[in-house]
């Protein structure tokens, strides 16, 4: 079976700093992967592969079945992706509406405005994260769990097969946290969405995260959540 996500000998850096070096790994459709390891090891760097942002030194990688160096374009309508929290000015005025709809913006064009097909799909995916009828609030009027799952109603808005999350809990208090995975989890298993989640709390993922990447001193291990705290953590999933 063709994986969803499958890198092949990939090497990837900066100027002349190698992050990841020589690595190789599989993902499969449907599958909940976590992502940990040190401050600055590549995380994010390993989110921005996938999604094009970053090209690889060396290597290949193939996404459901497309190679990035050739084809991001197809590559980008299949996947949802929520960067790193950027904190939002409260008084930006911005509808949770608009927020959502810019998730289109590489299907129907940044200068296309979207129609009432379009804002059917902002509101289909509000009503996914448990947000339906916010189409009209400020965005900067949410509390951060709620711009939190709008932000997620964004990444899900073009129907994605893989869903790329960066630390999409930071900033939340630990019942807010909880309920975000849980709800991530739940789309997961509905649509067999690939999710892929940065995290620096094993603990929040140990449960439902099928595998864990850990990526430390420019190498990348995957393997389940017990054998990778267990190699890396001292066996402890708090740590
Ligand atoms: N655009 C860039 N230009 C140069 N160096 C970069 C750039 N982005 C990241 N780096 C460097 O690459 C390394 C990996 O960064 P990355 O952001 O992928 O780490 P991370 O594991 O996500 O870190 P954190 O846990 O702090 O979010 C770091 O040393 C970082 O300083």
């Amino acid at each position: 079976m063709e994986g969803a996500i499958k890198f092949e000998g990939v090497s990837a850096g900066y100027q002349d700093r190698i992050v990841l070096n020589n690595i190789s790994f599989t993902v499969n459709q449907g599958e909940f992967v976590g992502v940990a390891g040190p401050n600055g090891s590549g995380k994010s760097t390993l989110i921005k592969l996938i999604l094009g942002l970053v090209k690889p030194l060396s290597g290949k990688i193939v996404i459901k079945g497309y190679n990035t160096s050739s084809s991001i374009k197809k590559i980008r309508e299949k996947m949802g992706y929520l960067p790193q929290k950027s904190n939002t000015d409260p008084r930006f005025p911005v509808l949770v509406k608009e927020v959502v709809a810019m998730g289109m913006y590489s299907t129907i064009g940044m200068l296309r405005h979207p129609g009432p097909e379009h804002f059917q799909r902002v509101s289909e995916a509000l009503r996914q994260v448990g947000m339906g009828g916010f189409e009209e609030h400020p965005f900067g009027h949410l509390s951060g769990g709620q711009q939190q799952r709008v932000l997620i109603a964004r990444a899900l808005v073009n129907n994605p097969d893989i869903l790329l999350l960066d630390e999409p809990t930071t900033g939340l208090d630990h019942f807010s946290q909880t309920r975000l995975i849980n709800l991530i989890n739940d789309i997961r298993l509905k649509k067999n969405i690939t999710v892929i989640m940065v995290t620096h709390h094993l603990n929040q993922i140990y449960d439902l995260a099928g595998r864990i990447i850990y990526i430390d001193e420019q190498k990348l291990t995957i393997d389940n959540p017990e054998s990778i705290i267990g190699q890396y953590l001292g066996g402890n999933q708090y740590a």
